[in-house]
């Protein structure tokens, strides 16, 4: 586990309210805690995530921006899944009402410069992100530049809990077509439901519009301004060579990412911005 100075270094933040109970990171401004009343946490972390810090936390809602993953195609980038995950954010506002709490945190440009990849941005390039924790987890993510019109690739890389891959089914894809990266990056046609079975690596043109059924709950996600699902899942042989990943950890989790990524990448306007939210509930099954 975690000590509290590594804690405090990444700036994790806790919160209590009448409906849920929450946490989230100054680092890459992270989602790693929702918790509504009566439920288990509806997101994943894995168990030694947060040790060593300044790595990826693999859990949680990292955001990716402004490129996912290696990038689009075309773009050859030096770091997976962008800038804004690997730095602390600036926290402007803590509130908290009776039934939710909301966390804003800002990042600048020049709080990124030092990134390999950055110089591809411009220099005046801010993100502002918004979380809410209450019945519902409501995210909302902005990004702009006052000066330069530039190409944004972004994902919500959502992290949720389940009680085991097997019984999962995920809803909601039916009808598109996704690219398959444990299949060379092929194209195909989306099955009616997704299950799990191992190592699963797809990125759908969908709007992420998406339900997750586990033993006992479903998980829905209400994107705004997304194009793109990605579903990720390591496999057993992928969790192993993961950084802070215990051995059964892969059957607990599914990411199902919302965002704009590849062909579906935003062009923002000089002085325009850009913003994609997610809406999370959660309800018992049956
Ligand atoms: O950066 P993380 O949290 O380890 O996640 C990595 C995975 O992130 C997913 O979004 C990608 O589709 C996968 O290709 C990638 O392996």
């Amino acid at each position: 586990m975690p000590t509290p100075d590594e804690l405090a270094t990444a700036g994790l933040r806790t919160t209590v309210n009448s409906t849920c109970r929450g946490a989230a990171l100054d680092l890459g401004a992270t989602v790693t805690s929702w918790q509504p009343r009566g439920q288990r946490d509806v997101l994943f972390v894995s168990r030694e995530a947060l040790v060593g810090i300044d790595d990826e936390v693999h859990g949680g809602i990292p955001i990716c921006a402004p490129w996912f993953g290696r990038g689009r195609d075309d773009v050859d980038v030096p770091r997976p899944h962008g800038l804004v995950r690997w730095v602390p954010w600036r926290l402007v506002e803590d509130t908290t009402s009776d039934a939710a709490t909301t966390l804003v945190w800002e990042c600048s440009g020049d709080e990124v410069a030092h990134l390999p990849g950055a110089d591809a941005y411009p220099s005046d390039i801010w993100f502002r992100h918004e979380a809410q924790f209450g019945e519902t987890l409501h995210l909302s993510f902005t990004t702009g530049s006052p000066s330069t019109s530039f190409v944004l690739d972004e994902a919500f890389h959502c992290y949720f809990a389940v009680s085991h891959i097997s019984d999962v089914v995920i809803d909601g894809l039916a009808g598109t077509r996704y690219r398959d990266y444990t299949d060379g990056a092929a194209w195909h046609d989306a099955d009616d439901v997704l299950r799990i079975h191992g190592h699963t690596d797809r990125i759908y043109d969908a709007p992420g519009n998406v339900t997750i059924t586990d033993d006992d709950r479903i998980i829905a996600l209400t994107p705004g301004d997304a194009a793109s699902t990605i579903v990720w899942n390591p496999g057993p042989d992928g969790a192993r060579s993961l950084t802070g990943w215990a051995g059964e950890e892969w059957t607990q989790m599914v990411c199902v990412e919302v965002g704009n990524v590849q062909h579906r990448a935003v062009t923002v306007p000089a002085g325009g911005s850009h913003t994609l939210s997610l809406d999370v509930a959660v309800r018992p099954l049956g």
